[in-house]
């Protein structure tokens, strides 16, 4: 079980309280004329992995508390725990266990006291013939034919990993094979996935770890439909669908052949699950060995984070400063901004894994919690969004932590374009920790052969706080390795920031309700009847819709 402590109630709470009256009102700039060695003091490299969070609102003190916080809150215990299968995720009575997919050791892990790590390299031997198979032609359609496209259906956390990982890693991916992916149940998705396809030579992977999920169930049967339009025969089946499920029973039901099942684990959680089976579109789209290298990624970060000092941790520091602007500098959101296009995806994907881990009200101890918890989460790459919403971190009214990331290394080395948007990845973070001063921009204007009264109407414009925190996340390059290590850097942030907040990060209730009301309105879609028994917004839209379809 894991320890339920109010972390407001701890000694490290309180003494950050008064610590943040002081240290809130001084400028980073300060803090960075104070003390030569912050860039040293205030970063974590690990291998091709550099977090820089220097240019936060901290010092040496802030951070000795932080971690404080982390001690007295037991985190070490419950990494522990994590780690070595314990049901910690109590509302469910399931083991948290996404580090066993990558386990790249084979320690055993033990679930009920039973070794998971042979069934955990089963299924990668599985996935690892399949890919192998597909990528070479081997695996033919039925018409003989190998295929060109994978049609991942799936939603939530089985489609988000792999939508992104296979955008991350566009450039690893096989010429000559494609993935799509189909998670909306608005028909539209599948129609426009489906245009261009030949059912010769498309491979559907059907993902859902409960194989109950309504979305991904009604594109998987469009899906069937429209491959026996061509295909007629329902024995072709079999060369064209695989499942990817936790639910043997309703995958045979859905008539897919049980050889062609891939198995997880209900200690697998949906967000959590690109590691497991969910990900063998990324197998086949970067192949086995990239995948293991992205597992292998993701193990160096487990390691890292189970063995390091906390103030030396990069989940534990992130999760710390997260905390820090959460809960005492009043910060509703946290962007995250990947200087590299490769990565457009990261920030939807950390959505999910952040918003469904520690978007709860309720306690560990199944009291509500008077604190804040889970930030929003959002972002775009830059530079893109520097032209976007950009403006609001300058000089919005709102505190926006952000985390920058970017690769040194250009998979595109294409002209000056690397140089140009890195110097835009550097300039950001200085600027926005920084500002200009209402000196520095009259000094600017006056420069401009603007009029008196022009400078004196316009400097207020044009300053700058400044003092807007960000953390820098500079890697190598983006590889499978580096990219695995990403991830598992923000899960870690997640399980460690759950922790503090004393809430279960691994069910999801919102969400299950979310499923029971749909199911309870599409019968009432079914007819034309006037529905009356809902309120009576509900019922004048319902109306509306059934007199205007
Ligand atoms: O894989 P499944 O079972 O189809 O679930 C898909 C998604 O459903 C819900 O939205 C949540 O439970 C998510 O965590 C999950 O990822």
């Amino acid at each position: 079980m894991l320890p339920s402590i109010p972390f407001d109630q701890t000694a490290a709470y309180r003494k950050l309280k008064t610590h943040h009256k002081s240290i809130s009102k001084k400028h980073l700039r300060e803090l960075f004329a104070e003390d030569p060695r912050r860039f040293n003091k205030f970063s974590i490299r690990l291998g091709d992995i550099l977090l820089d969070y220097s240019k936060n609102r901290i010092n040496g003190r802030t951070r000795a508390y932080l971690v404080q916080l982390a001690e007295e809150c037991q985190l070490g215990d419950a990494i522990e725990q994590m780690f070595t299968g314990e049901k910690i995720n109590a509302t469910e009575n399931r083991a948290v266990l996404h580090t066993a997919l990558r386990n790249r050791s084979n320690t055993p892990v033990l679930v009920d006291g039973k070794d998971i790590m042979p069934d955990v390299n089963e299924v990668l031997e599985k996935m690892k013939e399949f890919s192998t198979q597909v990528r070479s032609g081997a695996w033919k359609g039925y018409t003989g034919k190998k295929i060109t496209d994978i049609v991942n259906v799936g939603i939530g956390g089985s489609d988000l990993g792999p939508v992104m990982v296979t955008e991350a890693l566009k450039s690893y991916g096989k010429k000559g094979l494609n993935v799509h992916f189909v998670s909306n149940v608005d028909g539209t998705h599948i129609a426009e996935a489906l245009k261009n396809l030949d059912p010769e030579t498309t491979l559907f992977m059907i993902a859902s770890k409960t194989f109950t999920t309504q979305e991904t169930m009604a594109n998987a049967h469009s899906a069937r439909s429209w491959f026996l339009e061509s295909a007629r025969e329902a024995e072709h089946v079999k060369k064209h669908f695989v499942a990817i499920s936790t639910n043997q029973e309703k995958v045979e039901e859905f008539g897919i052949d049980p050889a062609n099942m891939f198995g997880f684990w209900d200690w697998v959680g949906g967000r959590y699950s690109l590691w497991s089976a969910i990900g063998l579109s990324i197998a086949c789209f970067i192949g086995f060995q990239n995948f293991e290298q992205l597992l292998a990624g993701a193990y160096d970060m487990d390691n890292h984070f189970r063995h390091t000092k906390f103030e030396r941790n990069m989940p534990v520091m992130l999760a710390l400063l997260g905390i820090w602007y959460n809960n005492f500098f009043g910060a509703q959101t946290e962007a995250i901004l990947p200087y590299d296009q490769y990565l457009h995806r990261f920030a939807a994907y950390f959505q999910q894994g952040d918003m469904e881990s520690n978007g709860k009200y309720v306690g560990r101890d199944g009291q509500p919690v008077d604190y804040q918890t889970g930030p929003v989460i959002w972002g775009e790459p830059g530079t893109n969004g520097q032209h976007a919403f950009y403006q609001l971190i300058h000089q919005g009214t709102k505190l926006i932590p952000c985390d920058f990331i970017a690769p040194a290394i250009s998979h595109n080395p294409l002209a000056d374009h690397h140089k140009m948007l890195l110097s835009n990845f550097f300039a950001q973070t200085e600027a926005l920790m920084n500002g200009k001063t209402a000196a520095e921009a009259r000094a600017e204007l006056e420069a401009s052969e603007k009029s008196a009264e022009e400078v004196d109407f316009l400097t207020p414009f044009k300053v700058f706080e400044g003092n807007r925190p960000t953390n820098s996340i500079l890697v190598k390059k983006i590889t499978p390795r580096v990219l695995g290590s990403l991830i598992a850097l923000y899960e870690h942030k997640i399980f460690v920031q759950g922790i503090i907040w004393n809430v279960f990060s691994f069910d999801q209730w919102g969400v299950e309700l979310g499923k029971q009301l749909a199911n309870k309105i599409y019968p009432e879609l079914q007819n034309d009847w006037p529905i009356s028994d809902h309120d009576s917004s509900t019922n004048g839209l319902i109306n509306l819709y059934k007199n205007w379809r």
